[in-house]
């Protein structure tokens, strides 16, 4: 379908935002009337500036305060109206919003509403402009779909038809199966948007953290389902207000919305896009660095073999049991970085072709002239991502690459990535691994942390699949780009215990935790002094499934958490990232 973004959505000047939305494929723009006034262009300039950029321009919007009020006031609404409708007709737009009445003097009466909008669509007709009338969340009377349906319905007008916003829509709890009882062609206009689910003032809420469809709660498929069985054939239009989208950069923005549009057609059944290759583990994480020793310290402590040499580079592979870890020299200047992750791929090359379709960078698949060629792409952070096949007969695997001088003893598996995101890309980062890997999204967690509001996001495909968490950085800085790989361990006590035996720095965790500890759950006297001894943390889910967790000290921007599960815990020990974050500060 076509594909259109409002232009509050992007941040900039009008021409900005104009090209931005054309950059990434839009077919037209909905026209927020404070951009217009803020340009410098005059109407026709910018209606010949979007026809250069191949964009339709096909709402303008919004007319406030419209109906249902005392007579006087509607004579100057009108009068108003005339001055639109003759900017709109040299902007070259063909349907107006008008979003239900918020004022004070707006009067509880349909059918004055109903006439009110009658005649403004008399009005709107002879300029050959259609009224699109749209229900506010917050509207003093009309605030639900169905209602300005119903009003759209007894004012009967030709050129007076309704707009649906899934988040007025949503967030009000409305069901949406009564929209099929709208014809479509009285839907003029579709806003899309989605948000986190919180328990807020519907207008703060829809002003503030709107997000693209597939970055928040609702069920914005679903919604899109009912409305195009009612055989709605206009544009699928973004409409977010967002204080982050506002101050990022436009480009970027208008791409990420353009994603969440593919992926919600995909997910509607009205478009296909190759389909998704769910990565079934981590083939290894890759971390760069132009002064390797720290790192090789570090991995030595904690239990890593080096196992391999690239046959030409000066890479190697380090493994703790099936953890794979590649430490890669790097010729620039840079301290230790987790620069990369190798997905095990069931269909690398497929998996690239989904990720280029939904506007992932690629990045070129041969590093240098005689590696073994991997797909591979780049994450909203900058993280590489390579889609691998790891030893499987009949596909060259990355492992082709090294000679193998060792074997790990230990025991480990990766068991996550974390990720910490720069603020302004979370959204998108979280919409990027979902619609691109596959991998599921679970609950947001948010935590105080004593320098700010730590936010994680973990998402998994399956038990075995690899599993990312993208933190939020509390403080922008310093540890916004920090990085950690958690190694899964059958007995965490001895790890820990060979790891400070090795002189591996283990974060140092307070006292007054395991005093918390004992207060919140029954264990022995031996555990707790054994993980005050080792400063191992410890959580347990609502099933009784526990979670020992002890982090190392950081090297450059990297540093290694263990961990062990038991009966099922399937969380992350959020609760825990507090005393984690503070220690680490220390
Ligand atoms: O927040 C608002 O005022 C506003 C304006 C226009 C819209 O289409 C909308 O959904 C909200
Ligand atoms: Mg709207």
């Amino acid at each position: 379908m076509r594909k259109s973004i409002a232009t509050v959505c992007l941040s900039g000047t009008l021409t900005e935002k104009l090209t931005a939305a054309a950059r990434a494929g839009f077919d037209g723009v909905e026209i927020f009337e404070n951009d217009l006034l803020a340009s410098p262009l005059a109407p026709e300039e910018i209606a010949a500036r979007a026809a250069d950029l191949g964009l339709t321009i096909d709402l303008y919007q919004p007319m406030r305060d419209v109906e249902a009020v005392p007579e006087d006031l509607f004579a100057r609404t009108l009068r108003r109206a005339r001055h639109k409708f003759g900017l709109m007709r040299r902007l070259g737009v063909g349907t107006v919003l008008v979003c239900s009445n918020v004022s004070a003097p707006a009067l509880d009466d349909d059918d004055l509403a109903a006439d009110q909008l009658f005649r403004l669509a008399e009005l709107a007709e002879e300029s050959g402009i259609r009224v699109a009338y749209e229900a506010l969340a917050w509207g003093r009377h009309v605030s639900t779909y169905d209602h300005a349906w119903r009003i759209v319905r007894t004012a009967g007008h030709p050129a007076l038809g309704t707009c649906l916003d899934s988040f007025h829509i949503l967030s009000r709890g409305s069901d949406p199966k009564g929209i099929e009882e709208i014809p479509g062609e009285k839907i003029f206009f579709l806003q899309l948007a989605d948000a986190p689910l919180m328990a807020m003032d519907v207008l703060q809420w829809s002003r503030h953290y709107r997000c693209f469809p597939g970055q928040g709660g609702f069920d914005v498929t679903g919604l899109l389902h009912h409305v195009l069985a009612t055989g709605y054939t206009g544009p699928l239009s973004l409409e977010v207000f967002n204080d982050v989208f506002r101050q990022a950069d436009a480009g970027r923005t208008a791409l990420d919305g353009m994603r969440s549009l593919l992926a919600l057609e995909e997910s509607a059944g009205i478009s296909a896009l190759p389909a998704p290759v769910v990565p079934t583990g981590v083939a290894f994480a890759e971390l760069a660095t132009s002064d390797p020793e720290p790192a090789e310290a570090l991995l030595t402590a904690v239990g890593f073999t080096r196992t391999a040499r690239h046959r030409t580079k000066p890479v190697d592979l380090w493994e703790r049991g099936e953890a794979r870890v590649v430490l890669t020299t790097a010729t620039r200047r840079t301290s230790t970085a987790l620069a990369a992750l190798g997905l095990e791929s069931p269909a690398p090359a497929a998996a690239a072709r989904r990720a280029e379709a939904l506007l992932a960078p690629t990045l070129p698949k041969h590093r240098t002239a005689d590696d073994v060629p991997l797909d591979s792409i780049a994450a909203p952070d900058g993280t590489e991502v390579l889609f691998c096949a790891t030893r499987r007969a009949g596909t060259a695997s990355w492992t082709d690459d090294f000679t193998f001088t060792g074997e790990s003893h230990a025991d480990g598996r990766l068991d996550h990535l974390a990720l910490t995101q720069p603020w302004h890309h979370f959204d998108e980062a979280v919409l990027f691994h979902r619609a691109i890997l596959g991998l599921r999204p679970h609950d947001t967690v948010e935590l105080a942390d004593p320098y700010g509001l730590f936010r994680s996001r973990a998402l998994s495909a399956s038990p075995s699949g690899p599993r990312l968490v993208l933190n939020l950085a509390p403080t922008p800085g310093a540890d916004d780009r920090a990085r950690h790989i958690a190694v899964a361990v059958d007995d965490l006590v001895t790890t820990a215990r060979a790891c400070h035996a090795a002189g591996a720095p283990l974060l140092p965790v307070p006292g007054n935790y395991y005093d918390d500890l004992a207060a919140r759950f029954d264990l022995t006297e031996g555990e707790l002094a054994t993980y005050r001894e080792l400063g191992i943390l410890y959580d347990r889910d609502e099933q009784g499934g526990e979670f020992l967790h002890c982090y190392t000290g950081t090297v450059g921007q990297v540093f290694f958490e263990f961990v062990q599960r038991k009966g099922g815990y399937s969380g992350y020990g959020a609760a825990n990232a507090p005393i984690r974050l503070a220690a680490q500060r220390r």
